[in-house]
């Protein structure tokens, strides 16, 4: 299939679990009934976005209410679902922020645990320590669905280019970020990183993040984005709960690399 919609469910994360597993099957069956065929949800959907609270938040594949309404939805409505990122708890307690991957018949067809915790501290700004409760993944993911191939990487492993590259020569049509920035680094950093990973590599990026809510701690920045391989934005959003939804095209990939053949023209000799 060379042209469909894509869905971004942008919804506000509130402390209620099973709330905001509701909102996420109410979202997903807006998005389809736009004729989204791949659907995305924003990074830790189903949990505020505070390191202590991802364990309690956790469910281990395949038991849980958050992946079972992933699978269910995903069959519901014959969609690729991209789900988000949540708290996932491995046989050994180990917990990682996981983003879980369905075909049309709910199957389970990837699985993307973040590869890169975001530590940091901004003086004046945000702090964060993922690594308290979190351990980082260790693969790349490139999954081959029936609308064509995806690359799923989550919020900050946005920030290392070579992982989008490492996608994109992997056959990556799409670059999917489950995301969630905040007040800081979004206004700064959110919609130049995701036009940067696309004209790079001559992709969509599809970035999906929660919407603001102004109650809970970490105050997400919103904004989701479809941008296309030239790097134009196809569809954006402020920060309101919303769904967003735009078109892929991947004759337009084609296109801009028949005229700008970067890709191939890498000195894979030199660098
Ligand atoms: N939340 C993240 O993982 C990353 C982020 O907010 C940023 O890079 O800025």
């Amino acid at each position: 299939m060379s042209a469909f919609t894509v869905g971004v469910c942008q919804l506000g994360v509130v402390p209620d679990k099973q709330a905001n597993i509701n909102k996420a099957r109410r979202m997903i069956g807006e998005a389809a009934g736009y004729g989204s065929r791949l659907i995305v949800l924003p990074e830790m959907f189903n949990c505020p976005y505070q390191s202590e609270l991802f364990p309690q938040y956790a469910e281990t594949y395949p038991v849980g209410p958050t992946i079972a309404m992933l699978a269910e939805c995903a069959a519901k409505h014959k969609v690729v679902l991209v789900g988000g990122s949540i708290p996932e708890q491995d046989e050994n307690g180990n917990v990682y922020n996981t983003s879980f991957i369905f075909d049309e018949s709910g199957e389970l067809i990837g699985r993307h645990r973040k590869i890169h915790l975001f530590d940091v501290t901004i003086k004046g700004g945000t702090v964060f320590q993922e690594s308290r409760t979190l351990a980082a993944g260790s693969s790349i993911t490139v999954v081959k669905t029936s609308l064509g191939t995806i690359g799923v990487a989550i919020c900050y492993d946005v920030r290392f280019p070579e992982l989008a590259r490492a996608m994109a020569l992997s056959g990556a049509q799409i670059l999917i970020f489950p995301a969630a920035f905040g007040p800081v680094t979004g206004p700064a950093h959110w919609e130049l990183l995701m036009r940067s990973r696309a004209v790079d590599n001559q992709v969509y990026v599809v970035a999906a993040a929660p919407a603001l809510n102004a109650a809970t701690e970490y105050k997400a920045y919103g904004h989701s984005l479809i941008i296309d391989p030239w790097s134009r934005v196809v569809a954006g959003v402020a920060d309101e709960e919303t769904v967003l939804t735009g078109k892929i095209d991947f004759r337009t990939i084609n296109k801009v690399r028949e005229e700008l053949p970067v890709l191939k023209q890498r000195r894979v000799d030199l660098y």
